[in-house]
């Protein structure tokens, strides 16, 4: 399951990868710390760093303060290195390292500049990630990738001063953590929008690639004439600046982009909600109701089975309206949608097709399952209770009437049976339910016309 997991991937390659480079200092295996030979190499407090960061972002989110107390002895050692303190440069020597490593010119007490402005914008970023605040974690991250950049661009130009002492593995590791920091925040913007599945999205994933690869590669056709002009730093330093403007400005227009979406989506999402859901009982409304049972008696059709539909209203309900006022009946009618929506299954469909009308249609039942239904609703609607009309005045009542599809092709002829059924509910005294006995096939009903 963790193999899953990116960050978790991105994370162990960088402890990996830091701790072969520690285990060449201390075996003496020089190209586990520098992978070119006579280029720049991993400082050894680097890869300590290094393995101190991705020990700190693998351990469980329970042991914070281990992984507090990691990032302090890391930010601890880029501080010492950053103010030049000689005892930085002493502790190194404590390391058991073969002489041949330490008597080499080539051998570097200190960690490169770029790399330590790197790992302590990493160091700050996950610090905020700690406490909660990943968009400035996510920020410290961008502005981390800047050396490993930087560096790479400087690697593929032949620009020394670009990588200066940042060697190809700590420009991979850096790259690593960076890719884990940002896995990490993810869900926050500017990231969530660059990453989004939408149209804005997905432009913006093509615009920051050929952003990058477009003056990458224009630099790297160009680049030969400015190292001969004696340029090439400026010209390289202006490749980056334009890879970086175009980064921010992609990133800045992905987010915009993503918060129109976002609002016509939720525009969207209210509109169809407004066509197809009842204001005030959130059940459906009438037209999605009969699109939904039209739906149903197709598939009832398909499937030879039998569909019921109940219609249900409530008893004397102008009463309510004319004792305690309007907003007493809504109130009775939400709750009413409430009782009716947890007494039937999920497979059912509820909606309000009138005043103080409501129907049901109960997909794949028979006469006695609809009958169950119908009873069970009518007991749990007499039980409900209002506060301020059931208990200063009467229990409501509903009487329900119902018909099936069987023997029917359309539902006109359901509806205007289960209105018949309702019709004689009320006229049979109300707070009753009843059920077609022997629903009329439409052949036969012809037949008797
Ligand atoms: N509060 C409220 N009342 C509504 C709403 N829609 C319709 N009504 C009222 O519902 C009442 C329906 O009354 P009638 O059709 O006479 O039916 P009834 O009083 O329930 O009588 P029976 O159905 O014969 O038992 C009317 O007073 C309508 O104004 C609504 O959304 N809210």
């Amino acid at each position: 399951m963790l193999f899953h997991s990116p960050p978790f991937i991105a994370l162990l390659l960088c402890f990996l990868a830091s701790s072969l480079c520690l285990f060449g200092y201390w075996s003496g295996i020089e190209w586990l710390f520098r992978p070119q030979a006579d280029g720049p190499a991993t400082n050894i407090f680097t890869a300590l760093c290094m393995l101190l960061i991705s020990v700190a972002a693998l351990l469980r989110p329970a042991l914070s303060s281990v992984k507090w107390a990691l990032l302090l002895l890391v930010l601890i050692f880029l501080l010492l290195r950053m103010s030049g303190v000689w005892l930085l440069q002493q502790i190194s020597t404590w390391f058991v390292m073969p002489a041949v490593i330490t008597d080499s010119p080539l051998f570097s007490h200190a960690m490169g500049l770029n790399t330590s402005i790197m790992l302590l914008l990493l160091v700050i970023g996950m610090g905020c990630q700690l406490w909660g605040y990943l968009r400035l974690a996510q920020a410290f991250s961008f502005v981390a990738l800047f050396f490993p950049l930087q560096a790479l661009i400087g690697y593929v130009y032949q620009i020394p001063d670009f990588y200066a002492e940042m060697s190809l593995l700590t420009v991979t590791m850096g790259l690593l953590l960076i890719l884990a920091n940002f896995l990490h925040t993810m869900q926050v913007d500017p990231l969530h929008a660059l990453m989004s599945g939408h149209l804005g999205g997905r432009l913006a994933r093509y615009q920051m690639l050929f952003g990058f690869l477009v003056p990458f590669a224009l630099g790297l056709l160009l680049v030969s004439s400015f190292i001969e002009s004696g340029l090439a730093n400026r010209f390289g330093l202006y490749v980056v600046a334009l890879i970086w403007f175009i980064f921010i400005l992609v990133t800045a227009s992905a987010v915009v982009q993503d918060k129109v979406e976002r609002s016509r989506r939720k525009m969207e999402e209210h509109l169809r909600e407004m066509a197809t859901i009842d204001p005030l009982t959130k059940l459906y409304n009438r037209r999605k109701l009969i699109e939904n049972a039209r739906h149903e008696l197709e598939l009832s059709k398909r499937t030879d089975t039998t569909m019921w539909g109940l219609l249900l209203d409530v008893d004397n309900f102008k009463l309510i309206n004319d004792t305690a006022g309007h907003a007493m009946g809504d109130k009775v009618l939400v709750e009413l949608a409430r009782v009716i929506s947890s007494a039937v299954r999920k497979i059912d469909h509820v909606g309000r097709i009138g005043g103080e009308e409501f129907a049901i249609v109960l997909p794949g039942t028979d006469r006695d399952g609809a009958l169950t239904v119908a009873e069970n609703l009518r007991e749990k609607v007499a039980a409900m209770w209002v506060p301020g009309w059931t208990d200063s005045y009467s229990p409501i009542t509903v009487s329900i009437g119902g018909a099936s599809s069987e023997g029917r092709v359309t539902l006109e002829t359901i509806y205007t049976a289960a209105d018949e059924q309702l019709y004689a509910a009320k006229h049979n005294g109300r707070n009753r339910v009843e059920l077609e006995p022997d629903p009329q096939p439409d052949w036969e009903l012809a037949r008797q016309n």
